[in-house]
C-alpha cells in the first residue's frame, strides 16, 4: 500500500470552483503515478474551514472512482495557515514502496511543501528502475516483466524510434535528415499509454502498437535512432515521461545517460554463448539455419560496436547493480531486480 498526497487552492467557495479544482488535483494525482482507478483503495480529503459549498467526495465520483472510499475533514485551524486549501490523501494497493510516490502540490497549495515542489532528495519523485546491457541479454522481456509485477509503465525505448519512423515513413520525411526528423519527432504526439492488456504505442490519438512491428519499420527505426537531433529530443521525452510517473526503461544508456537518478539501475548481461544459444533457437523456429560459432563472433563483434561509438555508448553505471543471467530464466531474472528494488526501498 502507498500513500500519495496533494494540495491545491481554490479562487471562490463556491460549488463550481471546489469541484473544478478538486478533479484538476485528482487527474494530476492519477497522470503523475499512472493510476488505475481499481489500484485506488480509498481517498481522504480535507478542506480549510473557509470551504464549505461542496464536499470534495463528489468531484471523484465525477471522475469515476466509485469503488473506493471516501471520506472528507475540515483541515486543523492553525493561525496564519494557507487559505481555501483542499488536501488530499489517495491510499493505493500497490507494492513499488512508498518512495515511489508522486505527491502533487498545485497553485498556492505549492509553498506547503517546498521540498516536493524542488523535487529535493529525491522527494516525491516517480520510482524508476533503468536496466542496461547487451544485446540478446532479456532486457526487454525483464523489462516488461518487473513493469507488470510492479503494475508500471514499461517505456520500450525502442517502440518510441519504431514510432517515429513510421510517422516519417507517412509523412515522407526524408530519413537521412535530422533536422527534419527532430522537427517531425515534435509533430509525431508519440505516447505510451500502459493499458490492462500491456503497452500500447499511440501516435496522437491513433493506436499504432502492432504496426510499428512491421519489419520496414523496425528497419527504419535503426536509421532514424543514428541522428544525434533524434537522440537529444527522444532522451527529453523519455526524461519527461519518468518524471511524471513511475517506470521501468531499458536500453545501453539509461543508467548512465537518461535516467542518471534512476531508483535502481541494473546492468543485465549474459555470456556471449548463451546469447548466441538463445539467437541460435530464435532463428531455428524461424526456420533459419546459422552456424552458433558465427553468432558468437557476430554478438562480440556487436558488443564491441555498442561499446565504442560515440553516441550512447554501452557501459555499465558505476551505481549499477551486475546481473549475469547466464544461468538464469527470465522469471528469475525478474524476482532478482524485484528483490534489489525491495532493498534499494528499504
Ligand atoms: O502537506 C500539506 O498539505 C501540508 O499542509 C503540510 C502538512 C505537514 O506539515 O506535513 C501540514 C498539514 C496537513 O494536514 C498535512 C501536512
Amino acid at each position: 500500500m502507498i500513500a500519495i498526497r496533494g494540495a491545491i487552492t481554490v479562487d471562490a467557495n463556491t460549488r463550481e470552483a471546489i469541484l473544478q479544482e478538486t478533479e484538476a488535483l485528482l487527474k494530476e494525482i492519477l497522470e503523475r503515478n499512472s493510476l488505475e482507478r481499481e489500484e485506488i483503495v480509498g481517498i481522504n480529503f480535507t478542506a480549510t474551514r473557509d470551504l464549505t459549498a461542496a464536499y470534495p467526495a463528489v468531484a471523484a465520483r465525477s471522475l469515476g472512482l466509485v469503488d473506493c472510499s471516501l471520506m472528507c475533514f475540515q483541515e486543523m485551524h492553525v493561525e496564519n495557515s494557507l487559505p481555501m486549501c483542499i488536501r488530499a490523501m489517495v491510499l493505493v494497493e500497490r507494492q513499488t514502496g512508498q518512495k515511489s510516490a508522486a505527491h502533487v502540490y498545485m497553485k498556492e497549495a505549492r509553498r506547503l511543501r517546498p521540498d516536493l515542489a524542488s523535487g529535493e532528495a529525491g522527494a516525491g519523485r516517480p520510482l524508476a528502475v533503468a536496466i542496461d546491457g547487451p544485446a540478446g541479454a532479456g532486457k526487454s522481456t525483464v523489462a516488461k516483466g518487473v513493469a507488470k509485477r510492479l503494475g508500471i509503465i514499461y517505456v520500450d525505448t525502442g517502440a518510441m524510434y519504431r514510432a517515429l519512423a513510421l510517422h516519417c515513413m507517412e509523412q515522407g520525411v526524408d530519413l537521412e535528415d535530422g533536422e527534419a526528423l527532430a522537427k517531425a519527432l515534435d509533430r509525431s504526439g508519440i505516447r505510451l499509454e500502459h493499458g490492462s492488456d500491456g503497452q500500447r504505442v499511440f501516435l496522437g490519438e491513433r493506436d499504432v502498437t502492432e504496426e510499428i512491428r512491421r519489419e520496414d519499420v523496425g528497419n527504419n527505426a535503426s536509421r532514424v535512432s543514428v541522428h544525434p537531433d533524434v537522440r537529444e529530443k527522444m532522451v527529453e521525452m523519455q526524461q519527461r515521461i519518468a518524471g511524471s510517473q513511475a517506470v521501468v526503461m531499458d536500453g545501453r544508456d539509461i543508467g548512465t545517460h537518461v535516467l542518471p537518478d534512476a531508483t535502481l539501475k541494473v546492468y543485465l548481461t549474459a555470456s556471449s554463448l548463451v546469447r548466441a544459444q538463445r539467437r541460435h533457437l530464435e532463428l531455428q523456429a524461424k526456420g533459419m539455419e546459422r552456424r552458433l560459432d558465427l553468432l558468437v563472433e557476430e554478438i562480440e563483434e556487436r558488443d564491441r560496436r555498442d561499446m565504442e561509438r560515440e553516441h550512447a555508448p554501452l557501459r555499465q553505471a558505476e551505481d549499477a547493480v551486475l546481473l549475469d543471467a547466464s544461468d538464469l530464466d527470465a522469471e528469475q531474472v525478474v524476482e532478482r531486480v524485484l528483490s534489489l528494488l525491495e532493498r534499494v526501498e528499504a
